[in-house]
């Protein structure tokens, strides 16, 4: 790596950079070799030759909302949609979990262009997290705006409900603080700079939007607003592990999203974050019932109506916004 330029103006350090990411880096470890800014590029180009729409929303299809059962659900909502598996794009890896189908579906939703991720991947899956963040890198080079990232996940806070909606005001990066993160290595300014912040990550003025699209769809009384973190994964927690996570704030706990929306906020995407609780942390040894994913996929059915009509009004507004802006 060639160094940064630092030099001074109005007193600030300003870097410019000198470098960017080598062609290929080399195998990080687990045998998942870095792209360089070219290939992404690459993939970009594949999928706008593919498609004529120009999104400017991209949306991540959380577990069991990204058409599990081919009707009715978030990205089957999308209209005159042109679907992409992704074993058929440049450079993109495969999704391996059920309730992911592994399409990117081009469309849109109340006349705004959208991109949906139907299938994301998971760390658990064995991609390390830059690549399970490269599908927000693409959107940012497909010329998408605004990130949507939905997520099925496990209330923690005693007074949400399973089915309950919630606007993610904020994320605790567990992982982070393990030094795991998607934008470790070498740093590539092309997306975005090598230390950016991340105190107002999730959009205030979309969550406000959100809130009022809940008041005027009737949903109010289930959208929450809380905080979200994301473990490795793929076992569902421990009492003990909870109990901490309750402690230091947590309302809702997954196993993606986070990484997504440090990949998104690095290269300049605005983020709105929505967790669909589809199960209850178990903090008591007492409790007689445990996690499953077969129950994360059924709450994601029972309320697939409510989710596609509240996203797709999200991203009306969104896009208007977007607009005004
Ligand atoms: O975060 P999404 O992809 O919605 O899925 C959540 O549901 C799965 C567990 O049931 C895990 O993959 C967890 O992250
Ligand atoms: O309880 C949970 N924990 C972690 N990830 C999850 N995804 C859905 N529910 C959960």
């Amino acid at each position: 790596m060639s160094p940064t330029n630092a030099s001074y103006e109005n007193g600030s350090k300003v870097f410019t950079p000198k470098n960017t990411l080598p062609e290929v880096e080399t195998e990080n470890g687990n045998g998942h070799k870095r792209y360089s800014y070219e290939m992404l590029v690459e993939t970009a180009q594949f999928l706008l030759s593919r498609t004529s729409t120009r999104p400017v929303i991209g949306i991540i299809c959380g577990s069991g909302m990204g058409s599990y059962w081919n009707e009715g659900s978030l990205a089957e909502s999308i209209v005159e949609a042109e679907r992409i598996p992704y074993e058929e794009i440049p450079n993109f890896p495969v999704s391996t979990v059920e309730g992911h189908h592994g399409k990117m579906v081009f469309g849109t939703l109340g006349e705004v262009p959208v991109v949906a991720m139907q299938g994301r991947f998971h760390y658990y899956e064995g991609y390390p997290l830059w690549k399970c963040c490269l599908p927000v890198r693409v959107m940012k080079l497909l010329g998408v705006k605004t990130l949507i990232a939905t997520n099925a996940a496990g209330g923690l806070n005693p007074r949400y409900k399973i089915g309950d909606l919630m606007i993610v005001k904020d994320h605790i990066n567990m992982m982070g603080f393990a030094g795991n993160n998607p934008l470790h290595g070498p740093n590539d300014e092309r997306f975005g700079p090598r230390f950016p912040p991340m105190s107002k990550a999730y959009d205030l003025e979309f969550r406000k939007i959100a809130k009022q699209v809940a008041k005027e769809l009737n949903i109010e009384n289930i959208v929450r607003e809380g905080v979200y973190t994301c473990l490795g994964g793929p076992n569902f927690e421990t009492v003990a592990e909870l109990n901490m996570l309750k402690m230091v704030g947590v309302d809702a706990v997954g196993m993606s999203t986070v990484h997504e929306v440090i990949t998104a906020r690095h290269c300049d995407l605005k983020v709105f974050g929505l967790s669909l609780i589809t199960n209850e942390c178990i903090t008591s040894y007492e409790q007689d019932n445990e996690a499953n994913h077969e129950e994360v996929l059924d709450v994601g059915r029972m309320r697939q109506d409510v989710l596609r009509k509240y996203v797709a009004r999200l991203v009306e507004e969104f896009g208007r916004e977007e607009q005004r802006t």
